[in-house]
């Protein structure tokens, strides 16, 4: 079985061919350019790949309202030419297959659920700390769409005592994405994270902004396994510290096993790796063959 994935960025479109298990076969990449010319190096690259389905995750706000007229549209985003884009509708003009269309971390959320970390569990939240902070949910065994779609990088935060930097979400200042996103470090403390020594206050700082995210989302969502990607989280000495503050905020309240002993296989990194977003990409498309067939 050959099965198209897209994982569209804001900084970069992944492509690639994939099968029913979850192996990637076949993969390119390229920057995010303006809406033509990018959707038309994805349309060039899966001419001849002779796929039965395509799903794509991407990035957002989206239409994801199978009723709306602009269903398939990017709605709101600041990046030129994208609002207004009818990125599924141009797709589908091209190839005549299903489509499954989400958010990047609803599929990546999905992908894990199917193949990774929370494999064979009906529930799961995925965060990305990146250029953004963005939560994809699965829950009860399908993924989490509402009004619009669920937009988890945007929840209010408590903020950190010694914290003076005011946060640089243009609709919030302060909350999660203004303060714990890849931007907000390098702003925060005048250098990229990922030059920032393992031992520097950063790190504690952002744990305690993103540990306070998860303890509100397990007590809203109860998922069965919280799964952290996007490139801040490649600084694995977080985890311990996330892990902690959760804890600490949780306060013995969620009196369960997952948390109260088994916290280290709770709260995880991907299972996939870096190709949550395109496996996750490729369990929607063959989510959506299979609901055609
Ligand atoms: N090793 C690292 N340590 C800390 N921060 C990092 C590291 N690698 C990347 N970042 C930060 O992560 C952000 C980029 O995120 P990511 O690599 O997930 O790409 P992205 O796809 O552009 O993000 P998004 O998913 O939000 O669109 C940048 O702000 C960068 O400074
Ligand atoms: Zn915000």
């Amino acid at each position: 079985m050959r099965i198209g994935a897209i994982e569209a960025g804001g900084t970069k479109f992944v492509c690639g061919v994939g099968d029913e298990h979850g192996n990637i076969v076949d993969r390119v990449s390229f920057p995010t350019e303006r809406p033509e010319p990018t959707l038309e190096r994805v349309i060039d690259y899966f001419r001849d790949k002779k796929v039965e389905a395509i799903g794509i995750g991407t990035f957002g706000p989206i239409d994801i309202d199978p009723s709306s007229p602009t269903y398939g549209h990017v709605t709101t985003t600041p990046k030129p030419g994208w609002s207004g884009f009818d990125f599924l509708g141009t797709m589908k003009r091209a190839f005549d297959v299903p489509f499954g269309w989400d958010t990047d971390v609803n599929a990546a959320a999905y992908g894990e659920a199917v193949w990774g970390a929370a494999k064979g569990l009906d529930s799961c939240v995925y965060y990305t700390f990146g250029t953004g902070v963005g939560v994809g949910i699965f829950a009860e065994g399908r993924l989490v769409h509402g009004l619009l779609h669920p937009e988890g990088g945007h929840v209010l935060t408590r903020r950190h005592p010694d914290d003076t930097y005011e946060g640089f979400c243009p609709y919030h200042g302060d909350c999660l994405e203004g303060m714990a996103a890849g931007p907000a470090i390098e702003r925060r403390w005048g250098v990229k994270g990922s030059e920032l020594p393992p031992d520097h206050p950063a790190w504690p700082m952002e744990a305690f902004y993103i540990g306070q995210a998860l303890a509100s989302t397990i007590v809203l969502l109860s998922p069965k396994k919280v799964i952290l990607g996007g490139g801040v989280m490649h600084q694995k000495q977080l985890f311990p510290m996330i892990r902690e503050e959760v804890k600490r905020n949780l306060n013995g309240y969620v009196a369960h096993d997952a948390i109260l002993k088994g916290i280290d296989d709770y709260i995880v990194p991907p299972g996939l790796g870096d190709n949550a977003g395109l496996c996750g990409a490729l369990a929607l498309g063959l989510a959506a063959l299979r609901v055609q067939s």
